[in-house]
């Protein structure tokens, strides 16, 4: 693989995380982070997997600016927007908005105008444009939060768990639908997971970190395009995923 940039192409997300311990008051530390290394190129959806209490959310907030107290450094993609998009396990829509405002509200200035049917469309939101967030179920107010996140057109995307606590039906759609709405328009983005077949579904590679303090155990490249990714073919990915990482679940 040529990892050179073509001359004029977007920089990619690139990430070197020296280290990253928290401290409480108490003087108890906890390294979360150690040695934590890795890009995602542009217009490449990563998934990064690892177990429960590993880092992955603390890595997500050093790249959205959250939280400055770490060492090492983090190159966001450059080029196009230079917009940030987060979703994260809670949808966080203004209950005082409806789904339309919540998502202009995010829009920049030069997007203020901009035509978003179909956007709601791909979402299957045209019809819900309208509604409050009390109105929606949890699964429609997840589509507004994804709606909000692509609406700004961003350079990279970050998402945490965005589908958790769904029943399995739902998520399911919901999968479909960013993989729609991110296909229209391929996005270079991150999201956080720890359901592998949720990673072998959406990514093209995952970025497999091992337990705390977390560093990449190792990359699994997908290699099959999303639409042939049946039942079967999922199968076999997983099998060959856990032939090259026995034990990570
Ligand atoms: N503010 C904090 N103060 C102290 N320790 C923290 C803080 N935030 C996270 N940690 C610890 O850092 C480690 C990594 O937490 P983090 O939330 O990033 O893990 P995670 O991989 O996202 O977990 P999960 O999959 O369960 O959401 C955990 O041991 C956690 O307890």
């Amino acid at each position: 693989m040529n990892d050179m940039q073509p001359v004029g192409a977007a920089a990619p997300l690139r990430v070197d995380i020296a280290e990253k311990t928290f401290r409480s008051a108490q003087g108890v530390s906890v390294t979360a982070l150690r040695n934590l290394s890795f890009e995602v190129r542009q217009g490449e959806f990563v998934c990064l997997l690892g177990p429960s209490g590993c880092g992955k959310t603390t890595t997500l907030r050093i790249l959205l600016g959250l939280d400055r107290q770490f060492s090492g450094s983090f190159q966001l993609p450059e080029g196009g927007s230079n917009r940030i998009a987060a979703v994260f396990q809670e949808p966080t829509l203004l209950p005082w908005r409806t789904v339309e405002e919540n998502v202009r509200l995010a829009l920049p200035k030069d997007l203020r105008t901009k035509n978003l049917d179909a956007l709601f469309d791909t979402l299957g939101l045209a019809g819900m444009r309208s509604l409050y967030p009390a109105e929606l179920s949890l699964g429609l107010a997840r589509r507004a939060a994804l709606a909000r996140a692509f609406a700004i057109e961003p350079a990279v995307l970050f998402l945490d768990e965005p589908f958790v606590s769904l029943d399995g039906r739902t998520a399911g759609q919901l999968r479909r639908l960013l993989i729609d709405v991110w296909s229209a328009k391929p996005t270079t983005a991150l999201m956080v997971t720890h359901n592998l077949t949720e990673a072998l579904t959406l990514a093209d590679r995952i970025i497999v970190l091992a337990p705390r303090p977390s560093h990449v155990l190792g990359v699994f490249d997908i290699g099959l395009p999303r639409q042939h990714r049946s039942p079967e073919a999922t199968d076999d990915l997983l099998r060959s995923f856990h032939q090259k990482f026995p034990g990570v679940t």
